[in-house]
């Protein structure tokens, strides 16, 4: 499915004033694609995929599927949140089959489509398991693998790996990268970890740390699967941290200073 995000803008009113968090952004996310947004933190990165979800209006603009305008959430997307948002009293198993259940599927498509989601995201065996006793990578992998049980035409991840440690986080990606080869849904993710984005990306578009507009979009032509070395992989990652950089320094150069920036 095609994602058109058309002259977006979005406008807050905040301490008896209007703030500006997205100003006039565009791009399309062409089908099967893994798009990444990125950019510091407070840069809008969230509202835009909020509106995307449409769980919340653009001021201006707009965003559409396949050509149709989205006014509100629906089942051709589905949503990954930072902290997983499992259910705590369903077990794994339960937590994906939930949205199975609601689209009332006959039990043994239900039952196919389970086996066939744990096996993807190497969670055989733990279907009975419950979050609080698995680790926070299985509950990351449950909490996709649950997104992705309706088959939506569009996965939005708003830093789905954001709570788990380094090396942890290495490996979900490598899971990530792997359970998205065999799918090939269209992603549209948010991070603001650069290697992340450069390993997971066909596109990362990179956005400034104030007034919300998109400073690059940037193509990633590296292989897949995708391996963190080589000389595009380092000059990727280096002309990243480069905008991330430079876009700190625009923060601290406007008035509110070096700490409005991080
Ligand atoms: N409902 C709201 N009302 C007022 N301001 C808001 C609202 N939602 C978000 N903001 C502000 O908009 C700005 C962008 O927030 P957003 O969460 O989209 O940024 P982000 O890039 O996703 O940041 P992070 O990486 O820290 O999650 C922030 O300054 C935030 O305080």
């Amino acid at each position: 499915m095609r994602l058109d995000v058309k002259k977006v803008s979005k406008v807050f009113m905040a301490d008896g004033g209007e703030r500006t968090v997205l100003a006039d952004v565009s791009f399309t996310v062409r089908e099967g694609q893994f798009v990444t947004l990125f950019g510091p933190s407070g840069c809008g990165k969230t509202t835009l995929l909020s509106i995307i979800a449409g769980f919340q209006p653009a001021s201006e603009g707009k965003v559409e599927l396949d050509g149709l305008p989205v006014t509100k959430p629906g089942p051709d997307r589905a949503f990954v949140f930072q902290d997983y948002a499992l259910f705590p009293w369903m077990t794994v198993g339960q937590n994906v089959l939930y949205p199975l259940r609601q689209q009332k599927l006959p039990r043994d498509e239900q039952e196919a489509r389970l086996r066939k989601l744990l096996d993807l995201a190497h969670l055989q065996g733990c279907e009975k398991l419950f979050p609080n006793q698995i680790s926070g990578g299985m509950k990351q992998r449950t909490a996709v693998i649950r997104a992705l049980a309706c088959n939506p035409r569009v996965l939005l991840m708003d830093e789905p790996l954001g709570a788990v440690d380094y090396l942890m986080r290495r490996e979900l990606q490598e899971e990530l990268e792997s359970i998205w080869l065999e799918d090939r849904t269209t992603v549209l993710m948010v991070t603001h970890d650069v290697e992340e984005a450069i390993y997971l990306s066909d596109r990362v578009i990179v956005m400034s740390a104030h007034g919300g507009r998109i400073v690059e979009d940037m193509k990633i032509r590296l292989e897949r699967p995708r391996r963190r070395r080589g000389q595009l992989y380092h000059e990727y990652r280096d002309h990243l941290t480069d905008l991330l950089r430079a876009s700190h320094q625009e923060g601290e150069d406007m008035p509110g200073g070096k700490l409005a920036a991080l």
